[in-house]
């Protein structure tokens, strides 16, 4: 490839140069989308970038016609240039590129998410990222109008999109998978034919990640129902460890800590040590025993009890479904934040004394909390991806019998997907219809 050394060897400078240049060559590149480029090795520290004469551009490879494009996963527009990293001062001191897969990534949450990642909110501005986004055929043209915004924003750290249909494809190298895509309940449907319905997508993403992605890639599941979702994705991935498998539970902690802000008359930033247990659905528990207000327990600031074992906990199991009411659609903003805030919960240290909520794999949890579940419970983490369960907890009779309300529905999940688990034949029993927070 012939590359040319600019002359100002200003990075912002650069990126603005190639982006305004290249819109045609994004539209080239978009005509071809059989066209096969052939990657250079991404390279850091060296002092030359793209220019923009379209000699400078690697000229396509042949076309090699023996994949069906569709089920190929193809890195997008001026992503699909390569050239060697720019010498600025600021991007010798980068790190690895990292791998980002999203499913879903034409939705909702997606359309938020994949913003804040790509400007570095979430690891930091020396941590340039490549974003590889899973769609479907019905939304594979969205994702390239995803693809485009993601083009037009000019994000320095944002170095490769790809986009496919395939998981197999888009998983390859995957360090963190964001599998946010699945089916909203429809009019009439059980809420086991939901679970049986999603959990499919899941057994094919965890297939696919298990044979593709990094052997320490971190899942967190998003998708509806969370957690067993992320239940049968791990087990369809047991070369993974059990333990890098999270769904989404943050959202419902930040709920809280808005609530309890909110009555004690404080700033949310006041309140720590938030705890949900259990299932993302309405059987979740709002643990407001453990939690803190300004480093006090709760029920010393709130004095009002019958206040936080009913309004409360009630407002944050059901306010999903209040939004979607007055929104018409589902969290999508707070969602993105809160899955901003569960990753960067991992990537950096715990504040001392404190932690965050996770729905994490059960394996020898001390709460006696039954094991193989996916169960949302307090973390604390070094900030290298990983996370140790706390250990001084309280509990008391109410919230006992909360948590065994949500160990009972998971319980009873789970015996509605063995099928999907490797776990035998799958007896539906559901307790109660309880439904997602959003079903309300
Ligand atoms: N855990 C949590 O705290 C929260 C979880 N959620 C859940 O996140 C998920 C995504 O929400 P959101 O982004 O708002 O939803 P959207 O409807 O905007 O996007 C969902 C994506 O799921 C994909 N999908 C997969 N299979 C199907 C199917 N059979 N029918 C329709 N779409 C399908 C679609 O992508 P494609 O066509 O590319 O496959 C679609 O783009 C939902 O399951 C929602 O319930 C939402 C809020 C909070
Ligand atoms: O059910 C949904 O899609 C919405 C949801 O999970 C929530 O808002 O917590």
């Amino acid at each position: 490839m012939a590359v040319t050394e600019l002359s100002t060897p200003s990075y912002t400078k650069t990126r603005l140069f190639q982006s305004s240049q290249l819109s045609c060559l994004s539209t080239h590149l978009h005509s071809h989308r059989r066209l096969t480029f052939r990657p250079l090795p991404h390279t850091r520290n060296s002092r030359i970038c793209c220019s923009v004469a379209p000699k400078q551009v690697q000229a396509p490879a042949a076309p090699e016609q023996t994949q069906d494009p569709k089920s190929k996963a193809e890195c997008f527009g001026v992503f699909c240039l390569t050239y060697d990293l720019i010498a600025e001062e600021e991007t010798k001191s980068w790190k690895k590129l990292i791998n980002i897969a999203v499913s879903g990534a034409a939705g909702m949450i997606s359309n938020h998410l994949l913003f804040k990642l790509a400007s570095g909110e979430v690891f930091g501005p020396d941590q340039p990222i490549a974003l590889k986004l899973l769609g479907s055929e019905r939304s594979l043209q969205a994702l390239e109008g995803v693809a485009m915004e993601l083009e037009d924003s000019l994000f320095p750290l944002l170095r490769e999109v790809s986009i496919g249909i395939d998981p197999y494809e888009v998983f390859q190298d995957a360090e963190w998978a964001l599998l946010i895509g699945a089916k909203p309940r429809g009019p009439g449907m059980e809420r086991a034919g939901l679970l049986d319905l999603n959990g499919q997508i899941f057994v094919e993403q965890g297939k696919a990640l298990n044979a593709v992605a990094s052997r320490n890639v971190k899942v967190i599941v998003v998708g509806n129902p969370c957690n067993t979702n992320a239940l049968i994705c791990l087990k369809n991935a047991p070369n993974i460890p059990a333990k890098n498998f999270h769904a989404l539970t943050r959202l419902d902690e930040n709920r809280a800590k808005c609530q309890l802000a909110l009555k004690a008359g404080v700033f949310y930033d006041k309140v720590s040590n938030m705890t949900i247990w259990g299932n993302h659905s309405t059987t979740q528990v709002p643990d407001f025993l453990n939690a803190r207000i300004n480093g006090l327990p709760v029920k010393e600031v709130i004095k009002d009890h019958k206040w936080l074992e009913e309004e409360f906990t009630e407002s944050i199991q059901k306010r999903g479904g209040v939004l979607i009411k007055k929104w018409g659609r589902s969290s999508a903003a707070s969602t993105a934040v809160s899955i901003a805030d569960a990753m960067k919960s991992l990537v950096t240290p715990t504040p001392e004394g404190d932690w965050f909520s996770s729905a994490v794999y059960t394996n020898g949890n001390p709460y006696g909390i039954a094991e193989d579940l996916v169960f949302s419970m307090p973390c604390r983490s070094k900030g290298d991806g990983d996370y140790e369960l706390v250990k001084d907890i309280q509990f008391d009779d109410y919230l006992r019998k909360r948590i065994t309300k949500s160990e009972a529905e998971l319980l009873a999940e789970k015996r509605c997907v063995a099928h999907l688990t490797g776990q035998g034949i799958a007896v539906c029993d559901l307790p109660e219809d309880t439904m997602l927070p959003g079903e309300m």
